[in-house]
């Protein structure tokens, strides 16, 4: 049984009233794949293909026209927002630009515990420091306010969000846009390394093909709302077969031969 399976998902966007009759607009799907433990899954596909869309309703954020998620083979609803929001989580391309300035790390962090769990102050604390530890991040950082962190700093903190309710998958859209090359390499690194540690299984969007081929077991390729290549990344990378597969590679081998 896979860890998570998508189902045949689709999206229609509601038409707004000043939309033409027979004008359908952008529609995403049906849409299947399946993640396994420990997996990193990329999507790429050129820009306003559905990639964020198919994000956001893997986490929950949209609610989908037809079809199902199943984790370890139950189906989500989306009316069990906790069940989604503790197993599923999302990293966002601006996560670190998102967080509020007007709370502590510590405080920041406590918040999904608050919601999502039963732990005593005490136990939510213990969680926090370890988490922090987890990230890379010292104790002292509860107490830490976002202006007196660094942008790779403000990353983990983001990142230790999202891990901090033991997430099953990790779904990150574009995580490393805002992040200078010397940041971006680390926190490459430390997903990497908490994948190991800790099986997570990630869902990774990005335009980055360098990143894409480093990281993922797998690669899917996206074109106008639909799945039209998915194929192991080495594989996909040698050899891409759709023509819109083609055209990103073959872009992305034209920046290397440039470099
Ligand atoms: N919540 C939503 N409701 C309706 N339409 C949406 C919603 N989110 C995205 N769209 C539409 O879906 C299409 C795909 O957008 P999406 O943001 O998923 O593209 P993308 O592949 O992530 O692009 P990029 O690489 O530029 O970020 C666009 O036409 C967008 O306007």
């Amino acid at each position: 049984m896979s860890l998570l399976q998508i189902d045949q998902l689709c999206y229609q966007p509601k038409r707004p009233w000043y939309k033409l009759a027979g004008d359908d607009g952008f529609q995403l799907g049906p849409v299947s794949f399946s993640l396994e433990k420990g997996e990193t899954i990329s999507i790429i596909g050129e820009n306003s293909c559905g990639k964020s869309l198919l994000a956001k309703l893997i986490v929950g954020a949209e609610t989908p026209t037809a079809g199902r998620i199943l984790l370890n083979g139950q189906t989500l609803e989306n009316n069990h927002k906790t069940q989604r929001a503790s197993n599923v989580r999302m990293v966002f391309r601006h996560s670190a630009h998102a967080l509020n300035p007007s709370l502590s790390i510590g405080q920041m962090l406590d918040e999904p515990l608050r919601l999502n769990t039963a732990l005593s102050a005490k136990g939510r604390s213990e969680k926090i420091f370890k988490t922090l530890k987890l990230v890379g991040l010292m104790a002292d950082h509860f107490y830490f306010y976002k202006h007196m962190l660094s942008d790779g700093q403000q990353q983990r903190v983001a990142l230790a969000r999202a891990l901090i309710l033991d997430p099953q998958v990790i779904v990150a859209d574009e995580p490393f846009a805002a992040l200078d090359p010397s940041v971006r390499s680390q926190t490459v690194n430390l997903l990497l390394k908490l994948q190991k540690e800790l099986g997570l299984a990630f869902i990774f969007i990005s335009h980055n093909l360098g990143i894409v081929r480093h990281m993922s077991d797998r690669t899917i390729v996206m074109h106008d709302g639909q799945i039209v290549e998915m194929n192991l990344t080495q594989t996909l990378f040698l050899d891409p077969q759709h023509s819109a597969s083609k055209q990103l590679i073959h872009a992305h081998n034209a920046l290397l031969s440039l470099q």
